[in-house]
């Protein structure tokens, strides 16, 4: 199977994640992370979904499933260790017109998630379609290390050189960032060798 690869602006929007598990708590820490309305259904939890600050982060709906959750939803997680159950929620989800992710794997939601890392200009994202998420995240490991050692004050440098040339109207002036600019990045680029 081949996707489309999207970064996407979940910024309180209602995302619904079935589960409360260890699977279920990453895909919930993550949505966190990009600032999204997160409601969490299952009937019972790890003890994380109690702890600040993640608790104070998201909604706990400590009930039963059913269809209704997911109305007005953005994305939906079927995130649980019951198959039938996780099948029930891709279904309800498609009907309702919303995109959904199974952790039973890529045949049976419609989207999966990579293994990511962000800083807060960089962001890298490693998946293997669904083939294998242990590759993914072990590559991510070893790439996370890698661009962590870059200088944020020269990512913020070339921000900012882009910004100048993007809107620049002299071509010769505008000649001068782009080569000033492919000189900054090639420094990104040493630095990741060097590790
Ligand atoms: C299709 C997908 C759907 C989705 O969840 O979106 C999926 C499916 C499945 N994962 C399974 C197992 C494991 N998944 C992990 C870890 C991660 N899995 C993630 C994503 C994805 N997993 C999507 C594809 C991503 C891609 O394209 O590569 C990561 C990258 C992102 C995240 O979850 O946030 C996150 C690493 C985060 C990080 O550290 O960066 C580990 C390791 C661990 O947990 O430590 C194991 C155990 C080892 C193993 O089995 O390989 C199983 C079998 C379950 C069973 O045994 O029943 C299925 C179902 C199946 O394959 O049938
Ligand atoms: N996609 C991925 O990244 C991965 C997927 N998996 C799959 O994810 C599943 C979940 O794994 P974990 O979170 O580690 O399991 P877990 O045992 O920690 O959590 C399971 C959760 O499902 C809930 N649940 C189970 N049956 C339910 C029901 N009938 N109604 C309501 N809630 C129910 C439980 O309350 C619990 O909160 C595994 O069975 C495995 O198939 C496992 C590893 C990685």
């Amino acid at each position: 199977m081949s996707f489309y690869n999207l970064s996407i602006d979940i910024r309180k929007q209602k995302c619904v994640v079935v589960g409360g598990g260890r699977v279920a708590l990453r895909k919930v820490r993550k949505l966190c992370e990009a600032d999204a309305h997160v409601v969490v259904n299952a009937l019972d939890y790890l003890p994380e979904f109690y702890e600040k600050p993640l608790a104070s982060q998201i909604s706990i709906e400590q009930s039963e499933y059913s269809k209704e959750l997911l109305k007005g939803a953005t994305l939906v997680f079927a995130a649980t260790s019951d198959f039938q159950l996780n099948q029930q929620v891709c279904a309800d989800a498609k009907e309702l017109g919303i995109l959904v992710n199974s952790v039973n794997g890529e045949e049976y939601g419609s989207f999966i998630i990579p293994a990511t890392y962000s800083n807060s200009i960089l962001t890298l994202a490693i998946t293997t379609d669904g083939q294998a998420p242990l590759l993914s995240k072990e590559l991510r490991k070893y790439f996370q290390e890698k661009i962590e050692n870059v200088s944020t004050e020269l990512l913020e440098e070339i921000v900012l050189l882009r910004k100048e040339m993007v809107s620049e109207d002299d071509e010769k002036e505008k000649q001068g960032l782009e080569e000033k600019l492919h000189k900054k990045i090639k420094q990104i680029i040493n630095q990741i060798e060097r590790v």
